[in-house]
């Protein structure tokens, strides 16, 4: 679907691309064009090539209704693109609009309604037109995508549910994505470009699924990357579409048989005179690149890439080299590998957005051997390495050296703004981090890697929760929303929207049955995190609520924020209000807890855990403090007070061990102390940070931890 010059249809007169040897609308031979040698098919979904379609090999479940050799019936309609509104499809897929063409590709929006009318996209192809050895190579390729597809997963590729034969026709049936291709989207923008960062922000994720497909064994190289071939989500997220020509790289195969690809954007080698390689892949994304920095269609002139004209940035100097390197001719000067080139857009990234240069090399995560054992004691930090630097600017954002401490086993980077929030999901497999820079980023504990960047905030995130069984997560922030979203794929199941403010606190109830959030707006609801109905509000607080945590049986509330009291209550009862005088006094009698105000703190408290098993609140102030609370004696407010080291810091997170004999609290001295609680001592300093720390959390198997806040990194560590 790039822009080439077009050729016309003498049956409809519909618009095809040079090379078309049917016409895309009706299927009428276009006749006269020679396709065998110097120029480049796109096989896609029409699989019209008069080139073979290679052969998928991929094992997979996938759930398929026809015959393994995809024969189709001969006579129907070649024409696809027909089904109307409301037509059921396979009695399951109710059709509810075209939104990819017709001809001999098309593809429909649904409903899949024996899944919960959850939107699917259905892919449809018919290769009747064609003759024998055509339609079966057409079939093929097609069978090849939906096998293809089927054995991936990876967050910018839509998943595929099914492939099916309907009346003469090939259906496919995948995720469907809200959104645009970026195509489209360059021709909405009419010569201008996009923002710098947008670009940056797009290359990276697509650096991320061309790294994933060619880590695949064999490699997958895609062989079509192109504007036309990316859909973007409205909230920035990519996904990579169509999957007709991805091949398997054969090693040792010298020569590739099928020149494939499209004009402007395939590597000269995909006109069959070498193998393809994932440098292949490097030139069409260093041409769909220079088409993004540029605005000039590389179709237009291929092989021949202007110059780039950047605005004047430090950052960007490298920006077009990398560009122009990736589509060097001769396959050696472009970049070995996509994680060269990912490698070299985050540093970019990282500068142009916060002017921050991380000491660590320029990957996502930066590891220490799996062997590696903690010292007892950690060695000083060098006074140069903690030292902040700035960019020596007046103004400007600050720029952090990050150092490794000798514990450290990752630091992820990736946030441009404060790291609010880190959780561990309940299964110990997946980090969640919420930030100022209005995304979530999901990572993979045991590798330190960028799963999912989540943007379905308007604002900064500051709060976020898993769901027990760690296949949800509840973000919010001063979007005022709360989003339920998936962490594998980035689904957003569920928007909340009856706070009026700034949310900065959700806590997810132990069951998995409740939400409740907390805000600006003196707030804490109570509601139900699959129906979504209000169980309770509570309204006694007079100022902004920062913190909300359940006790460990999912019976108690407390909640805390800028009146510095922690008010501790069960929402369950409180939702029985108004109660009588004599419904009081024999709760007095009974085994329920009275709801408590507890006073210490002398300033805001910033957070609160409960104890894994007892009832036993833990809670960070800005008046310096950390406290421990025996909420099950709340009338006499018995507490124990941490005074963490760094004098006069505030708290800002504490988080319990899951043996319940430590705590961590992070602080605004850029530490974060691990404290035995039996003993009321320091047992640990973590010094890794350059800035306040606003967030840590206990890994569930108790090994690690994992630190975050204003320096952007988000540091996993050995406890000690
Ligand atoms: N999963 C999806 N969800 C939503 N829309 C989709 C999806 N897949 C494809 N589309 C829409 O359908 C159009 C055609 O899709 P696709 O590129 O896969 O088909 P094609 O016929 O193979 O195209 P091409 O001519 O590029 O080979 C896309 O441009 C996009 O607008």
């Amino acid at each position: 679907m790039s822009s080439n010059s077009t050729f016309f249809c003498d049956r409809c007169g519909a618009a095809n691309r040079p090379e078309a040897r049917f016409c895309r609308a009706c299927g009428q031979a276009l006749g006269g064009l020679d396709t065998t040698t110097d120029t480049i098919v796109g096989l896609g979904a029409r699989g019209i090539s008069s080139a073979h379609a290679v052969h998928g090999t991929s094992a997979n479940t996938l759930n398929t209704n026809v015959n393994t050799t995809f024969q189709l019936p001969i006579g129907s309609s070649t024409i696809t693109g027909l089904l109307q509104p409301q037509h059921m499809l396979k009695q399951r897929y109710i059709i509810l609009a075209n939104v990819g063409k017709g001809g001999f590709g098309a593809v429909y929006k649904a409903l899949d309604s024996q899944f919960g009318n959850r939107l699917v996209a259905v892919k449809e192809m018919s290769q009747n037109s064609l003759d024998e050895k055509d339609r079966q190579a057409a079939a093929d390729a097609f069978q090849h995508e939906a096998m293809l597809l089927a054995g991936l997963t990876h967050p910018n590729l839509p998943r595929i549910y099914e492939q099916f034969a309907d009346q003469g026709r090939s259906y496919l049936v995948m995720d469907y994505i809200e959104g645009e291709t970026l195509e489209d989207r360059l021709s909405r923008l009419k010569g201008t470009t996009l923002p710098i960062e947008q670009t940056l922000d797009i290359a990276i994720q697509l650096c991320d699924v061309l790294e994933y497909l060619h880590s695949r064994t064999p490699p997958i190289i895609f062989r079509d990357l192109k504007p036309a071939n990316v859909m973007l989500t409205p909230g920035g997220h990519i996904f990579l579409i169509d999957f007709g020509i991805a091949r398997h790289f054969k090693p040792g195969k010298a020569k590739d048989t099928t020149a494939l690809g499209s004009s402007g954007y395939a590597a000269p080698e995909q006109y069959g005179r070498s193998q393809t390689t994932v440098r292949a892949d490097i030139y069409s994304l260093g041409a769909t690149l220079h088409q993004l920095l540029t605005g000039h269609d590389p179709s237009e002139t291929p092989f021949h890439f202007a110059p780039i004209h950047l605005p004047a940035h430090p950052a960007l100097a490298g920006l077009a080299d990398l560009v122009m390197h990736m589509v060097s001719v001769p396959v050696n000067e472009r970049p070995e590998s996509v994680a060269v080139v990912r490698a070299s857009l985050q540093r970019i990234q990282t500068l142009y957005t916060t002017g921050a240069a991380l000491t660590s090399p320029p990957t996502i995560s930066t590891r220490v051997p799996p062997m590696y054992q903690a010292p007892a004691m950690m060695p000083p930090i060098p006074a140069q390495a903690t030292t902040t630097g700035k960019t020596g600017k007046a103004k400007g954002p600050t720029q952090y050296q990050i150092v490794k401490q000798p514990n450290t086993l990752f630091i992820c980077t990736g946030h441009t703004g404060r790291v609010a929030a880190v959780v561990w999901s309940p299964d110990g497999k997946w980090l969640a981090t919420a930030s100022y820079d209005r995304t979530v980023i999901v990572w993979d504990a045991a590798s330190g890697d960028r799963v999912w960047t989540y943007k379905g905030h308007s604002a900064r995130v500051n709060t976020l929760a898993w769901s027990s069984d760690s296949k949800y997560i509840a973000s919010a922030g001063d979007d005022t929303t709360v989003q339920i979203w998936e962490p594998a794929n980035g689904h957003l199941v569920y928007t909340y929207t009856v706070h009026s403010q700034p949310v900065n606190a959700v806590a997810w109830s132990p069951g998995g049955e409740y939400i409740a959030s907390a805000g600006n707006d003196k707030l804490v609801l109570v509601w139900h995190a699959q129906e979504h109905s209000e169980l309770y509000r509570y309204e006694e607080h007079k100022d902004q609520v920062y913190a909300v945590a359940w006790s460990p049986d999912g019976k108690y509330l407390a909640s805390a924020g800028k009146e510095k009291s922690i008010r501790f209550w069960n929402p369950f009862a409180e939702q029985k209000k108004p109660r009588t005088f004599w419904q009081r006094v024999s709760s007095i009698f009974s085994a329920d807890l009275e709801p408590s105000v507890l006073k210490v703190h002398n300033e805001r408290v910033n957070a609160l855990a409960w104890h894994p098993k007892e009832y036993l609140l833990a809670s960070a102030s800005s008046d310096s403090y950390a406290c421990i609370w025996d909420v099950s004696i709340a009338y006499t407010q018995h507490t124990k007070l941490l005074r963490t080291a760094g004098g006069n810091s505030a708290k800002n997170a504490v988080t319990w061990a899951p043996d319940g004999k430590h705590l961590a609290i992070a602080s605004n001295d850029k530490t974060v102390q691990v404290w035995n609680v039996a003993k009321e001592r320091c047992t640990y300093t973590y010094q890794g940070h350059q800035g306040y720390v606003a967030a840590v959390a206990w890994s569930p198997n108790g090994e690690r931890l994992a630190s975050a806040g204003v320096d952007r990194s988000v540091q996993i560590w050995q406890v000690v």
